[in-house]
C-alpha cells in the first residue's frame, strides 16, 4: 500500500511538472486519475489534488471599446486579460477540486459520446447527419509547435471515410492553406481563420447520398486542393491588408521574447505562448495589446495558450456551421443533425449554434472538467478517431442493409 501511494504521489508530481511546463498529457493525468481511483486513493488526499477549469464567461470581462464595439461572439480580452495563463490547458487558476470524482460528476452531465454512440444513432434514423470538425486538439494532438500538429494517417483515413458518407467539414483557427496541408482530403469543406474563409469541394457535397458518391482522395499539396476548390465566403476580405500590418508589428514588437510564435492565419493572427517563460508572459501580453490598442477594428481571443487577434466582425465558426448548412440546402430542414466535435473555446460558438437549433450533437473533446456548452465529451483525439471510425461502420452497415432489403434478403 504505502508503495502504492509513493506511485500515486510521484505519478502526481509529474503530472504537475508537466504542467508547469506547459503540457498536458490527457492520457497520462487520465491514467493517474484511473491508478488513484482503482486504488481508491484520492489524488486530493495526497495533498496534490489536480485542478480544472472554470468557465470563461466568469474569468473575462467583455471588453468596452471606445471606437468599435467587439461585435464578434468569441470573448474580446482586448484589455481584460485573464490572470496568469500558465497552467497550460488546465487552466488551473481556479478552484482546487479533485479530478477523480469532478470529471466523473463532468461526464455524467457531458456523456461519452462513445458510449451513447447507439443511442445517439438511434435518433439519427431517417435524418441526415453533417460532420463539423475542429482541427487542432481534435483531429491532431496539442504539441509544443504549431507546424508540427500533424493529423496521423489514421485519423486522415477515418475522416476520408466519414466523408464518403456525411458532408463533411473542418472549421479551424488555422488559415486554409495550412489546414489543408495538414489534412490533404479532396472532399470535405474546409473553413479557416475561424470560419472566416469557406472553400467548398470541388464538386459540391450532396446531403444524404450514397457514400459512393463522395470520391475522396488524398492529394500530396495543398496547392492541389485549393486549385480544385471553390472559395465560397470570406466576410473579413477588407481586413487583410490590416492583418499583414499587425503580423509584421507583432512579430517586430516580440522578436525579444523567447519561445513567443506569431503564426499567420490569413483573416487573423495567433500568439503563442507556450513555450514562452512564465516571467515573460506579462511583457508579452503588454506588447500584444499595445499593438491591437492601434486598430480598433480588431480585438483579442484567447484559446489554448495562443492569443488571437480577429477583426471585430460578426463571424465566428458557429456562423460558418450555419452558412454550411445553409449551403448544404439544410438551413430551415428539421431533419438535419448537425455533428460539432471540437475541443477549443471558438468551437463554443458552434456549440452553441446546434444547441439553440435544437437538433444536432456538438461533442467537446476533453479529458478535464470544462464549463461547455456540448451535449457530448470524447477525451482525446484517440476517441475521436474511434467515433468517426464508428460513425463511418454505421452508415456503412445501413447502407448494406438498406441494399440487402432492396433485393429482397
Ligand atoms: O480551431 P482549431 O483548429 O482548434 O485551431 C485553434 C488554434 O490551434 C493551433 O494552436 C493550438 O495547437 C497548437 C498545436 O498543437 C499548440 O501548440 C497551441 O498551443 C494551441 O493553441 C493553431 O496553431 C492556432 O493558430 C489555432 O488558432
Amino acid at each position: 500500500m504505502m508503495k502504492l501511494i509513493a506511485h500515486a504521489r510521484r505519478s502526481t508530481q509529474r503530472v504537475l511538472m508537466q504542467q508547469q511546463h506547459h503540457h498536458l498529457d490527457g492520457r497520462f493525468i487520465k491514467n493517474v486519475r484511473l491508478v488513484a481511483r482503482r486504488n481508491k486513493i484520492s489524488l486530493r488526499s495526497l495533498g496534490m489534488g489536480l485542478q480544472r477549469s472554470v468557465s470563461y464567461k466568469q474569468r473575462v470581462q467583455p471588453i468596452q471599446r471606445s471606437t468599435t464595439k467587439a461585435e464578434n461572439k468569441g470573448r474580446d480580452v482586448s484589455t481584460n486579460l485573464r490572470t496568469p495563463p500558465f497552467q497550460s490547458d488546465l487552466n488551473t487558476n481556479d478552484p482546487v477540486i479533485s479530478l477523480d470524482s469532478s470529471y466523473n460528476s463532468w461526464v455524467a452531465e457531458h456523456p461519452s459520446a462513445l458510449d451513447s454512440f447507439d443511442r445517439m444513432m438511434k435518433t439519427a434514423k431517417g435524418k441526415r447527419i453533417v460532420v463539423f470538425l475542429d482541427y487542432d486538439g481534435t483531429l491532431s494532438p496539442i504539441v509544443d509547435n504549431p507546424d508540427r500538429a500533424l493529423m496521423s494517417d489514421e485519423m486522415r483515413a477515418a475522416v476520408r471515410e466519414v466523408a464518403k458518407y456525411f458532408p463533411t467539414a473542418i472549421i479551424t483557427g488555422r488559415s486554409r492553406d495550412k489546414v489543408t496541408e495538414f489534412v490533404k482530403l479532396s472532399n470535405v469543406y474546409y473553413a479557416g481563420s475561424h470560419g472566416m474563409d469557406i472553400m467548398a469541394p470541388p464538386r459540391p457535397v450532396k446531403s444524404g447520398t450514397a457514400g459512393n458518391d463522395h470520391q475522396t482522395i488524398a492529394l500530396d499539396h495543398r496547392k492541389e486542393i485549393s486549385t480544385s476548390h471553390e472559395v465560397l465566403f470570406q466576410p473579413a476580405k477588407k481586413f487583410l491588408p490590416a492583418i499583414q500590418e499587425i503580423f509584421t508589428m507583432l512579430e517586430e514588437k516580440t522578436e525579444k521574447i523567447q519561445g513567443v510564435r506569431i503564426e499567420d492565419n490569413s483573416f487573423c493572427v495567433s500568439v503563442h505562448f507556450r513555450q514562452v517563460r512564465e516571467e515573460d508572459y506579462g511583457i508579452l501580453e503588454e506588447k500584444v495589446k499595445s499593438v491591437v490598442k492601434k486598430y480598433p477594428e480588431f480585438h483579442l481571443t484567447e484559446g489554448k495558450m495562443v492569443l488571437e487577434v480577429r477583426p471585430s466582425i460578426e463571424w465566428n465558426k458557429g456562423h460558418a456551421l450555419e452558412y454550411l448548412l445553409d449551403t448544404l440546402g439544410f438551413s430551415n430542414s428539421s431533419d438535419v443533425l448537425p455533428l460539432y466535435i471540437g475541443d477549443d473555446r471558438s468551437d463554443e460558438d458552434a456549440f452553441k449554434v446546434i444547441r439553440s437549433r435544437g437538433q444536432g450533437y456538438p461533442i467537446i473533446v476533453s479529458s478535464i472538467p470544462k464549463d461547455t456548452n456540448a451535449l457530448y465529451s470524447l477525451q482525446d483525439p484517440s476517441e475521436v478517431l474511434s467515433f468517426l471510425l464508428r460513425l463511418a461502420r454505421w452508415k456503412k452497415a445501413s447502407f448494406s442493409s438498406r441494399t440487402l432489403h432492396e433485393y429482397g434478403f
